[in-house]
């Protein structure tokens, strides 16, 4: 279960604008956040994430309270633990495929289960600049998920990918989230690709 309720002032081109976001979904619950461009989609999720400072929240992960402002708590980054895939991806060039999934996993066998989903199997020993913007992208989702976070929130997941690689990553993901149980947010614009996979959807508006 997460209960995310925040308000953050946001600096808009013209000023200031308030950004107010609720949002209470289920554990294992797939939640599709669209909305404006500069709306504060992204802000959600890094708040939520506590890579942004709210002016007032409170986030509650599965009765853990992460950010609480009336009762002064505010965990760390690394205390949430939640997986973040990031619209740019947020690699790093000097590490290979494998050493991104080593970074936060040491099981060697939920590696190659990751990279089998992703369709990296045969590029693990690659950087990221020896990547397609797709095989990029599918890194990034794969070391979102292998220290198998209770909450995976992601950023425009899928923009990189076609059609067919989607659908069949998509499956193979809705899989493992179902077994898992990973609460999971997806900011994205096209609302068709998770028809049929997301279970709520939340409108954000500018
Ligand atoms: N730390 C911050 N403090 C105040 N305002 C911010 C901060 N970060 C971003 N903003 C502003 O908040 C607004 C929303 O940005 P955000 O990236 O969250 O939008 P978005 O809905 O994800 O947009 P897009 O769909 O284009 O990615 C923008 O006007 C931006 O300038």
């Amino acid at each position: 279960m997460i209960v995310a309720e925040i308000h953050k002032k946001l600096t808009a081109g013209h000023g200031q604008v308030d950004l107010q976001v609720k949002l209470q979904a289920e554990k294992g619950s797939i939640t599709v956040i669209h909305g404006p461009s500069g709306a504060g989609k992204t802000t959600f999720l890094k708040i939520i994430a506590g890579l942004t400072h709210a002016n007032q929240g409170l986030v509650v992960i599965d009765d853990q309270v992460w950010l609480d402002t009336a009762n002064g708590i505010n965990l760390l980054p690394q205390q949430r633990k939640a997986g973040f895939v990031f619209q740019n991806y947020a690699l790093f060039p000097n590490m290979t495929v494998r050493r991104h999934l080593e970074y936060a996993t040491s099981d060697a066998l939920w590696i190659t289960e990751l990279l089998k989903i992703g369709g990296l199997d045969g590029l693990a020993d690659r950087k990221p600049d020896y990547l397609s913007g797709g095989q990029q992208q599918r890194l990034a989702i794969l070391r979102a998920m292998a220290n198998k976070p209770a909450l995976l929130l992601m950023d425009e997941p899928f923009s990189a990918l076609d059609a067919k690689t989607k659908a069949g990553l998509l499956a193979d993901l809705k899989q493992l989230w179902d077994k898992l149980q990973t609460t999971v947010i997806i900011v994205s614009h096209n609302l068709q690709e998770l028809a049929g996979i997301a279970t709520g959807e939340l409108y954000i508006e500018s």
